[in-house]
């Protein structure tokens, strides 16, 4: 696990900038495409702008990306609290991405366990498998009390390893949510934590530094079996770790 902490959110988003761009472009000459999970939350949304302008722009090839979500809140996509409402503002609609190429997460559907398969789908289809898919990169954030995605502490979706994106009820508004599992989670290639913010630092410290307690810190449910893992972080978030370094 690689961990490193940042001045601030500007110096934490060009290096998340430049870890997506360099991923992206060895996705690319390995197997010919760059499959990304993005998040939602308020924490990436410098990086999805940094990403859509100069020098970021130019140096990946965006007609070879696909992007997904990790997560996704059950509300229209022109709700303010979509996480592809976010993404789609700063960053996917200023690049030229086919349309077919951002499968946004079909949340507000009725039928959200039919919607849950029917994006499962799509990323097997996408990625290529009929079994797990192995995304290119998850990039996640973690909430104050050490949820990532929509993985809540003490839930049943932490234990869901066969399933790979699940309906939940959520404890944080708005409570109806899809996520990805920890089983899609885990098959990641990379995945890329951001935590900004002086209320994430009780949780940043039990989650890399303390026992293994998953439940009561689901971040800490992110281990993919042949994947690496890398977390950036502000100095703020990073207050409470006893290793500064
Ligand atoms: O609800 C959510 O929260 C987490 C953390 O968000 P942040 O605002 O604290 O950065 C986010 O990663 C997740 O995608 C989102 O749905």
């Amino acid at each position: 696990m690689n961990v490193t902490i940042f001045s601030d959110g500007e110096q934490l988003s060009r290096a998340a900038a430049e870890y997506i761009v360099r991923v992206a472009q060895e996705a690319i000459a390995d197997h010919g495409r760059f499959s990304l999970a993005l998040s939602g939350g308020s924490t990436p949304k410098k990086l999805y702008g940094l990403l859509a302008t100069e020098p970021y722009r130019s140096q990946i090839d965006w007609s070879k990306i696909e992007i997904f979500w990790s997560d996704e809140r059950c509300v229209p996509a022109d709700d303010p609290e979509s996480n592809y409402r976010m993404a789609n503002e700063v960053m996917l609609s200023k690049l030229p991405i086919q349309p077919a190429h951002i499968h946004r997460m079909p949340a507000d559907e009725a039928d959200r366990e039919a919607a849950s398969q029917a994006y499962t789908q799509d990323i097997q289809r996408t990625i290529g498998t009929n079994g797990t898919p192995r995304f290119d990169l998850i990039q996640l954030g973690m909430g104050p009390e050490g949820h990532t995605a929509s993985l809540f502490p003490h839930q049943a979706s932490l234990k869901e390893f066969e399933r790979l994106i699940i309906p939940v009820t959520v404890p944080k508004p708005p409570p109806a949510r899809l996520t990805f599992t920890p089983a899609l989670l885990n098959a990641a290639n990379h995945i890329l934590f951001l935590v900004t913010g002086a209320e994430k630092d009780e949780a940043v410290q039990a989650v890399l530094e303390g026992p293994d307690q998953p439940e009561e810190y689901p971040a800490q449910i992110v281990r993919p079996t042949n994947g690496e893992v890398t977390w950036m972080l502000d100095t703020a978030a990073a207050g409470k770790l006893r290793k500064q370094s």
